[in-house]
């Protein structure tokens, strides 16, 4: 069993302060150098990191014989870090991914880790981004959607969550690969959705975080996920959200960087689950006044019965349009109902202005996301670890919501002076529900309009 997080202090302070005096040794190194060194070891080296990137997607060729289970993964680390970096892939490398990812693809419908493997709904939600990174429409349409949605059905579990594979796990991790591919692709409805929400409230700890289960500790990777999974289904409002910003907010390490809980170390790659978070809740705005300061009149409203059972059915407004999802009481009284287009959500969210401030240090995350785990070529976890291309994708896209954290909408130029280090730096940007590049999304949003 793990310990808790208030127990886990002694354990760690040791390392604790290992890294805090490696971090800020590398600082202060750094505020001793003149200016234009400085803006030099501040820039995003691109080429190299480009180069790294290019020579991983050329390993996963025909000769790459190597027996691993997570290549689609693989492929999406590296086609999103490319095009965070403003980049794309020859055309002959577009096809060989395509018909790569084809040969994982099975025949009753999601991704395995590789040619013939058995489907997993990690490797499903990383093959069908990495084909949207892609884009066009041969890379679209390699995706067997009626497949793909038996498959998704299948992995549904009686508690409302979702296993990662047949007789896998249930967990906040499984909900988003599920309701996170089903949403972009167009597939999404009512019976996938059922109970989701109740799963997900479940995981949501005293803490303010999420989950990976009901009863563990809350974690940054699964309150991405869970924070996503609840604004996909349409009822982030029966998350304690003033609680999990809270908690988010205690994330983000004197170093700069963010951990992943309570009293464990910083790491890269939270710079985008944590971050992530951050940029979810920036157009949450009117949720979280509404659970600040409920109305009298809101209080009545059958949208806002928060903490009860979390049965989607839809609620008819005050002008009689349907505009919002509502749930059965714990009293189970019936509130009339009218379908929610699931597949409008993600393009709705980006569309409404992010209202509310970061909720962490932009400046002093690039700082250790530049600095600190930026290396020629690849970026990784903190000083002393190598480089991999988790770390890479994790921190790329971290920096990315850095840069746009100040920008109310979701594509527009980020002033200068939000970008730390060279003009130059600037990344393409990204929507945060899926953690795909933006201009990305929306071909894809296009193209699954159509089917
Ligand atoms: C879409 C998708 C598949 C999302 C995955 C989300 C994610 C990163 C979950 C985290 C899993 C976890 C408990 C790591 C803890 O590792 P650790 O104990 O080594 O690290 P820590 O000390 O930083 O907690
Ligand atoms: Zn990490």
């Amino acid at each position: 069993m793990e310990p808790s997080p208030a127990s886990r202090a002694t354990a760690t302070q040791h390392e604790q302060w290992m890294v805090e005096g490696q971090v800020f040794e590398m600082y202060k190194v750094f505020m001793d150098l003149p200016p234009n060194s400085q803006t030099a070891k501040l820039e995003v080296q691109r080429e190299k990191h480009i180069e790294y990137l290019s020579k991983g997607l050329r390993q996963l060729g025909p000769s790459f014989v190597v027996l691993d289970a997570n290549r689609p993964w693989i492929c999406y680390w590296i086609l999103h870090s490319i095009a965070l970096l403003g980049e794309s892939v020859e055309a002959e490398m577009e096809e060989n991914v395509i018909d790569f990812l084809c040969r994982c693809q099975h025949p009753d419908g999601g991704y395995g880790g590789g040619p013939g493997q058995l489907p997993h709904l990690a490797t499903t939600y990383a093959a069908v981004n990495a084909l949207i990174t892609l884009g066009g429409p041969r890379s679209f349409s390699s995706i067997h959607r009626g497949k793909l949605y038996s498959f998704l059905l299948r992995m549904k579990h009686a508690s409302g969550g979702f296993r990662m594979h047949d007789g896998g796990e249930v967990d906040v991790r499984a909900c988003y690969t599920a309701i996170s591919v089903a949403s972009i692709m167009n597939i999404l409805d009512y019976e996938l959705v059922q109970n989701v929400g109740n799963y997900i409230i479940s995981c949501q700890t005293y803490e303010g975080g999420i989950a990976g289960e009901p009863g563990s500790e809350a974690h940054g990777g699964y309150t991405f996920c869970g924070l996503a999974t609840m604004i996909l289904i349409n009822e982030v409002n029966h998350l304690d959200l003033p609680s999990l910003i809270d908690w988010v907010v205690f994330r983000q390490g004197a170093e700069g960087g963010f951990q992943g809980r309570t009293n464990k170390l910083v790491d890269g790659c939270y710079s985008f689950w944590q971050g992530g978070v951050s940029a979810l809740i920036q157009r949450l705005h009117s949720v979280v006044d509404e659970q600040l300061m409920p109305s009298d009149a809101e209080e009545e409203d059958c949208s806002t019965d928060t903490r009860s059972s979390s049965t989607p059915v839809s609620c008819e407004g005050e002008q009689g349009h349907v505009d919002e999802t509502c749930h059965l009481s714990q009293e189970g009284q019936q509130i009339a109902c009218a379908p929610v287009n699931f597949f409008s959500i993600g393009l709705d969210f980006i569309r409404e202005h992010a209202k509310l401030e970061p909720l962490f240090h932009s400046m002093a995350l690039q700082q250790y996301i530049l600095l600190c785990s930026q290396v020629e070529g690849g970026f990784r976890d903190k000083p002393g670890k190598h480089k991999d291309y988790y770390h890479t994708c994790y921190c790329l896209s971290g920096l990315s919501v850095c840069q746009y954290s100040w920008s109310k909408m979701a594509d527009s130029q980020p002033l200068p002076g939000m970008v730390l280090g060279p003009h130059s730096n600037l990344l393409q940007p990204i929507h945060p529900l899926f953690n795909v590049v933006l201009e990305r999304f929306y071909e894809a949003h296009e193209f699954f309009s159509r089917t």
